[in-house]
């Protein structure tokens, strides 16, 4: 955990140096334009401090798509709100913005931010778990995609992989589209 603890400092400060000097934003666009026609909901997030922006993203798919944002509720999985471009928005108590109109929408593909990642897919987010336990809802209904987004400068050599991690199908930076799994 104190291991994590480092990691996570670590991380925070590597992604501010790389943010705003670089965008992953484009990748992200193409490799959703891939899986476009073929599945569901698509959430994103709505940025906080210096996590990349997706929302140009977001803002072109919900014209094609339906798009969620996340909605958390202590430690439950995270719930989703169907957003729209123009939507009213409210701040919800860790400071991260979300549609005021609770319209719940089920994701088959979802947008994760993060803080680091390793060359095997694993994930290091602020440590709630809150994608871990979304994901392993989600995932025995149905097909779920999950795509870590970051800064080509989060990669870490190697992340501590905890039993709970649940893997990511796609990591996306500004350098390059990495794919894991089938
Ligand atoms: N934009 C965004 N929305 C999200 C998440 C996220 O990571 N980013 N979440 C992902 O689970 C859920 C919310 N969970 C959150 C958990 C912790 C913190 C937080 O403030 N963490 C650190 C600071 C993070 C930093 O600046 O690097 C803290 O506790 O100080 C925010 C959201 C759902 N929505
Ligand atoms: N499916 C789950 N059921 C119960 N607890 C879980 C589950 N997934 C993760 N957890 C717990 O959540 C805690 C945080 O996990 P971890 O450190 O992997 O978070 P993280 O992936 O870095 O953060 P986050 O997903 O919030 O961005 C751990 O104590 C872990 O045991």
């Amino acid at each position: 955990m104190t291991d994590k603890t480092a990691l996570r400092a670590e991380a925070r400060a590597r992604r501010a140096a790389a943010h705003g000097t670089v965008d992953p934003a484009p990748a992200l666009a193409q490799l959703l334009a891939e899986i476009d026609a073929t599945t569901g909901p698509v959430s994103f997030f709505w940025p906080i401090r210096t996590e990349i922006d997706p929302r140009p993203v977001m803002e072109g798919l919900a014209r094609r798509r339906d798009v969620c944002l996340p909605v958390t509720t202590g430690y439950a999985p995270l719930a989703f709100r169907r957003w729209q471009p123009g939507a009213a928005m409210e701040v919800d108590g860790f400071g991260v913005a979300i549609p005021a109109v609770d319209d719940p929408v089920t994701p088959e593909v979802l947008v994760v931010p993060m803080l680091a990642f390793d060359d095997a897919g694993h994930r290091l987010g602020y440590g709630a778990g809150h994608y871990d336990r979304t994901l392993a809802k989600l995932r025995p209904s149905g097909p779920v995609t999950a795509i870590g987004l970051a800064y080509e400068a989060q990669w870490t050599e190697r992340l501590p992989a905890e039993p709970t991690d649940q893997p990511l199908d796609a990591i996306v930076t500004e350098a390059r589209i990495r794919r894991f799994g089938a």
